[in-house]
């Protein structure tokens, strides 16, 4: 059985302990959270994960984790994955567009080598990721990914200081440049358009749109690439969750896989 420490308790970290829940390979027994004291989110966690307990840090002595689970937003990578990368505990990442923030692709990866371990970045709420990469190998020419949600999903992000977000009756582009950019600036609605660029062409060679769609119900996903392998083209439509309507349903789904394959000897 696997020991696992999940960061972050929002709608993915709930979604997920719903997923693994009883699973005997899995038992996820810590959750780290800013605040472990407030009683709201105690009162969730018992319910969702009975023997689980909260806490302000990943244990990182001797009684540390065999996996990590990060599903917690872009602070958590220098927070919590570096130091437990360092200490040789292996990582699965979701928040991969932090890694648009200057030199800490390079710390992470220096801290995994220390550590003689491994962070994955997982794919969350898009596909074709194992695709790209390998076409990377070939030669890619062009990579562009185009980002399409519902107004109300641009609600606390710089979309909000330039247009009313509640009055949006036509599609309104919000955002076209780089991938490196478009993840520093919407660290909650661009890690895809940065898992797109890490497995391509890189930050600063992918190019971005983000749109702003009230004919979308949708967290809508386009990527268009072409190489040497031919081309690639994909556009996913991904149910937002309930509990956060900028986060994809598939994500969960794609955290959930991860943990369980982490446990299999035959994965897929
Ligand atoms: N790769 C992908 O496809 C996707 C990645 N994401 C990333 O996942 C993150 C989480 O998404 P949701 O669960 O929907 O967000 P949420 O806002 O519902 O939950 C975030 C949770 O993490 C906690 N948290 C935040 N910073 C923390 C830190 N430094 N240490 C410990 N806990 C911390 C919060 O208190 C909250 O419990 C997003 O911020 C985003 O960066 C989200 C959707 C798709
Ligand atoms: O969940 C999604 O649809 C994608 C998302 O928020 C992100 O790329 O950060």
């Amino acid at each position: 059985m696997k020991r696992v420490t999940m960061i972050g308790f929002g709608a993915i970290g709930a979604g997920v302990l719903e997923l693994v829940r009883g699973n005997p390979e899995i038992a996820i027994d810590t959750v780290v959270v800013p605040d472990p004291a407030d009683a709201a989110l105690r009162e969730a966690l018992r319910r969702a994960a009975p023997g689980a307990k909260l806490a302000a840090e990943v244990e990182l002595g001797a009684g540390r984790p065999d996996l990590i689970v990060e599903c917690a937003g872009h602070s958590a990578i220098g927070q919590h994955v570096i130091p437990a990368l360092e200490r040789g505990v292996p990582c699965l990442v979701i928040s991969v567009g932090a890694l648009s923030e200057d030199g800490l692709a390079e710390r992470l990866e220096e801290a995994a080598r220390r550590g003689g371990t491994q962070a994955q970045l997982l794919p969350g709420a898009i596909g074709a990721i194992d695709a790209l990469a390998a076409a990377r190998l070939g030669g890619l020419e062009e990579v562009r990914y185009v980002g399409r949600k519902p107004p109300q999903a641009w609600k606390g992000t710089p979309a909000e200081a330039e247009l009313d977000l509640d009055m949006v009756d036509e599609p309104v582009r919000i955002f076209v440049g780089t991938a490196r950019e478009a993840a520093h600036r919407f660290p909650k609605n661009a890690n895809v358009a940065a898992t797109v660029a890490l497995a391509g062409l890189g930050l600063d060679a992918t190019r971005v749109e983000l749109w702003a769609d009230p004919r979308v119900e949708e967290n809508q996903h386009h990527i268009d690439a072409q190489g040497a392998f031919g081309r690639l083209e994909l556009t996913m439509s991904g149910k937002p969750l309930r509990a956060n309507p900028k986060t994809s349903a598939l994500t969960v789904f794609c955290v959930a896989r991860a943990l369980t394959n982490s446990a299999h000897a035959i994965t897929i």
